[in-house]
């Protein structure tokens, strides 16, 4: 009998299966999620039941790009949005397919091809030591302990964990817990990989790391998609794709480049209409976050 933690494990990451959603890609169709809520904050509406509220949608979308990135200001609905992808949130109308799967009707499948790296690395660690958990990811790829062991290690590696296999999670800086919680959810050989700001503890060598390695995995046949959420628009310009998510809606959509010039351009317009204090003055106008 598998314990809860292999189950827990099994809900947020994959085993790559060997059937089932054939088409590739992301469709979305009039999606909208409500939450529990009696009035809608700023920027929101009610849901369609009594005491929910709109959070994001209708959402209308087809996307087959290798790699997608989303971006917006906080609370604009992009975790919400990346959360659609593997079940984790079902849309209260309308319809999710990831490669071919209805994330309602088919929630099993999907989370079976659907990597998914928390912001909090604490919310999907749950071996007690670096090397168990990713041990526990490789468990239906390596069935004998000692190959496994050795993958793992060899993983940890190239993370920059080697020899901190042996190391609680909670004795990992919070940089070396989010690389570990990207290596586990890897070492699951998802279809889709779907990453929520996966660089946000990570110092700039290991930012640029994790993002070259995120932005290479469809190009290299390791998954054939990666979606992912960020604040750093130097990370998004380079995917192929960028959506713009204002107030729960997918305000822009284009290639990465164009997306972020068209999102810093509608933040600093926003900035100025408010009297921000840095418009104009050349700053928080060029790279990086905003
Ligand atoms: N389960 C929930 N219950 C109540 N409100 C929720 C729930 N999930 C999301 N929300 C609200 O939905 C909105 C969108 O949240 P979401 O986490 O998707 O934003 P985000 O764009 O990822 O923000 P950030 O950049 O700050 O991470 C927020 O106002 C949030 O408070």
């Amino acid at each position: 009998m598998e314990s809860s933690i292999t189950q827990h494990r099994d809900s947020i990451t994959p085993g790559r299966p060997g059937s089932g959603g054939t088409a590739s890609g992301l469709e979305l169709r009039a999606a909208v999620v409500d939450v529990p809520g009696a009035a809608p904050g700023p920027g929101q509406s009610a849901g369609s039941e009594a005491g929910t509220v709109r959070v994001l949608g209708p959402v209308d979308l087809v996307a087959s790009e290798p790699t997608v990135a989303v971006i917006g200001a906080n609370g604009s609905g992009k975790s919400t949005l990346i959360r659609l992808l593997n079940g984790l949130v079902l849309p209260a109308a309308g319809s999710v397919r990831v490669h071919g799967l209805d994330t309602a009707a088919e929630t099993t499948a999907v989370r079976a091809r659907t990597g998914f790296v928390f912001t909090d690395p604490l919310v999907q660690l749950v071996m007690p030591t670096a090397g168990e958990d990713i041990e526990l990811s490789l468990r239906r790829t390596h069935r004998h302990r000692p190959e496994r062991r050795a993958a793992a290690e060899r993983l940890l590696q190239d993370h920059g964990l080697g020899g901190l296999g042996h190391r609680s999670i909670y004795d990992l800086s919070g940089g070396q817990r989010q690389r570990l919680a990207l290596a586990s959810v890897l070492a699951t050989d998802p279809v889709l990989l779907v990453a929520d700001e996966p660089t946000t503890l990570l110092d700039l060598e290991w930012t640029l790391e994790v993002q070259e390695l995120l932005l290479s995995l469809p190009g290299s046949g390791r998954c054939e998609q990666v979606v992912f959420t960020t604040h750093d628009l130097d990370f998004a310009a380079q995917a192929d794709r960028c959506l713009v998510i204002a107030d729960g809606h997918i305000v822009h959509d284009a290639t990465g480049p164009e997306a972020v010039q068209w999102y810093r351009t509608d933040v600093l317009a926003r900035r100025g209409r408010r009297g921000g204090r840095d418009t104009g003055t050349g700053r928080n106008t060029g790279t990086g976050q905003l």
